[in-house]
């Protein structure tokens, strides 16, 4: 036992708290605009807007300087490298624009898939080397949390026993050095959509996940109330042909939940998965109407489920500014509302946000 040597001081498990219950204060969920270059590519290229810095740098000025009410409904945000030093058109870095709105700043950390020799085309993750002093320069730079998204996929022998338990083991020691260095961790195991399974499997294989990185967490001696997790929600494949109600989905979810996740961990943000804009919304909201025990806030950290329609009122032109912050903060504040239960859905969703964002194998 070496509980006589202790991983953090008491004022590093105080700010590392604080930090992750002001990401998920009451409503409050996260925007998850960490797409890599490439990821970003691929989205740009949707609403035929060509992948350059600069590009890339407007689309998010936009997003960054909506009216300062956002605050009421993101409590983080989560950068690509690139981003966290880039600037506004009048000079002021993006970072401090958040900062100024009460917003924490967040950093990607993984670098990407590598594969496991020997599986289904498993993946681990990489980027633990050096791990700890670019999390040092970070935290100097104005983050205040990191991500580290692992994927696992559910198909013939998979996810294999070896994928549960490497991407577990390195998910956690990645939570130890954010931790060490004064970053939350957001622990982000993904079962991703693919695949014809019925939401029960799907359910199953969280629950696998989810047990296994919480053991490796308390292995490593993460502190749990200074964390944050990451999951997907469970649903059918998204190649299945039963569908499941937003009610049936929380049920699954929550169940799956309340089995391994630790009452300690402060807040569950789930990621979009490919799921439409309003989907993604309905569901958070039925989850947190779910008739289950939930000691933990159950909020969101999307991506593509946040920025869909954003993305498509932009279509690369400035002239588009007022409509795009619009259709970022309708989505903001429908996913504020369900992270209360309190979403009701009127019926009046534009095109975009009832489209499937799914992209097959979506790993990177
Ligand atoms: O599933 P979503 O909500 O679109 O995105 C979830 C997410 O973890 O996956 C992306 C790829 O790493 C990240 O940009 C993002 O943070």
């Amino acid at each position: 036992m070496a509980y006589q040597f202790p991983a953090l001081t008491s004022e590093q498990k105080k700010e590392l708290s604080e930090i992750a219950q002001c990401i998920v204060a009451s409503g409050k969920g996260i925007l998850a605009a960490d797409e890599s270059v490439g990821t970003m590519g691929s989205r740009l290229q949707r609403i035929k807007v060509e992948n350059t810095e600069e590009n890339r740098r407007q689309f998010r000025e936009i997003l960054f300087t909506v009216d300062d009410s956002i605050s009421q409904s993101i409590g983080g945000v989560i950068l690509f490298h690139e981003t966290l030093y880039q600037k506004d058109s009048q000079g002021r870095l993006f970072r401090d624009i958040l900062k100024e709105k009460g917003i924490v700043v967040g950093i990607k950390l993984d670098q990407g898939g590598a594969p496991l020799a020997g599986t289904n085309k498993e993946t681990t993750i990489q980027g633990l080397d050096g791990l700890s002093e670019r999390c040092a320069q970070y935290k100097k730079d104005g983050a205040n949390f990191g991500k580290w998204r692992a994927v696992l996929k559910i198909d013939n022998q998979c996810p294999s026993h070896l994928a549960i338990q490497e991407n577990a083991n390195t998910l956690a020691r990645y939570a130890s050095i954010c931790q060490q260095n004064g970053l939350v961790p957001i622990v982000e195991p993904e079962v991703i959509a693919d695949g014809d399974h019925d939401m029960e499997h799907c359910q199953y294989v969280t629950e696998k996940v989810l047990a296994a990185v919480y053991k490796a967490l308390n292995d490593h001696h993460v502190y749990l109330e200074g964390t944050l997790l990451k999951p997907n929600m469970v649903t059918a494949g998204h190649a299945s042909t039963k569908k499941y109600t937003p009610e049936q989905v929380a049920m699954a979810t929550v169940t799956a939940l309340y089995r391994t996740v630790p009452a300690a961990v402060p807040g569950i943000c789930f990621l979009s998965g490919g799921m439409s804009e309003e989907d993604a919304t309905l569901n958070l909201n039925a989850i947190n109407l779910c008739p289950l025990p939930k000691p933990w806030k159950l909020s969101f950290s999307y991506g593509r489920a946040l920025q869909a329609s954003a993305l498509a009122a932009w279509s690369g032109r400035a002239a588009n500014k007022k409509a795009t912050q619009e259709a970022f903060m309708k989505r903001a504040l429908a996913n504020c509302q369900a992270a209360k239960g309190q979403y009701v859905h009127t019926g009046s969703s534009g095109a975009a946000s009832t489209q499937s964002l799914f992209t097959a194998c979506y790993t990177y």
